[in-house]
């Protein structure tokens, strides 16, 4: 079946580790406390009596926790508007987004980072606004990233079958849960020096 959806991972595969690891996540940790001072009715709807110090560890473990990514990517909204944070996404990376989506390929992103956190990074990025390429947007609310089952319900919900959907990944265990739902899979690894440049989907 020929590939007419792509969907692609964040972290390690358009952009770097280190943007996420050492300007994204410090920038939240920084800032938790006082945001959570300043907005309290809106992060205890979020929080849902999670306290601040259990937020910060699970930054410095790098847990995948719904609630934490939620209040980064509120914490993040105001790094990305003042302009103190610009999105990182490799020049192969937009390049290819930009070629993929002229050529009529669906494109849709699949992160940990919520949903708000996924438009910022892309809206505001190195390479220009591309927020305006994605037309799929799936976060953790989906399923789990090394679950077949939340590929299953992309899939479902880009009106694809498996098949035609490309998944790039630099995590082993989210390309495998990809391709036990059927999907065509691409394992990116940019230490090795893995481009979009040379996927041809
Ligand atoms: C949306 S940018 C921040 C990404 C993030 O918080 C994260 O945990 C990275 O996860 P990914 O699934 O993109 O590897
Ligand atoms: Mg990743």
């Amino acid at each position: 079946m020929p590939i007419r959806a792509i969907l692609t991972d964040i972290e390690g595969t358009t952009s770097s580790i280190a943007f996420v690891a050492e300007t994204l996540f410090p920038y939240a940790r920084a800032r938790i406390d006082s945001f959570i001072a300043a907005h309290p009715a809106e992060t205890a709807a979020v929080l849902d009596g999670i306290d601040a110090e259990t937020l910060k560890r699970w930054i410095d473990e790098d847990r995948k926790e719904p609630a934490l990514k939620t209040l980064q990517g509120m914490i993040w909204a105001e790094g990305y508007r003042s302009g103190e944070l610009v999105g990182h996404v490799y020049p192969d990376a937009a390049e290819a987004l930009r070629r993929w989506h002229a050529a009529g390929m669906v494109l849709a992103v699949f992160s940990s980072g919520s949903v708000a956190a996924q438009k910022l990074i892309f809206g505001h990025s190195s390479a220009g606004d591309l927020s305006p390429l994605f037309s799929g947007w799936f976060d953790l609310s989906t399923g789990p990233k090394r679950e077949a089952a939340s590929y299953r319900a992309i899939a479902a919900a880009l009106g694809f079958a498996p098949a035609e959907i490309l998944f790039l990944s630099d995590i082993a265990a989210e390309t495998d849960a990809a391709a036990a739902a059927g999907f065509a899979t691409r394992l990116i690894d940019r230490e090795a020096g893995d481009s979009f440049a040379d996927i041809a989907p």
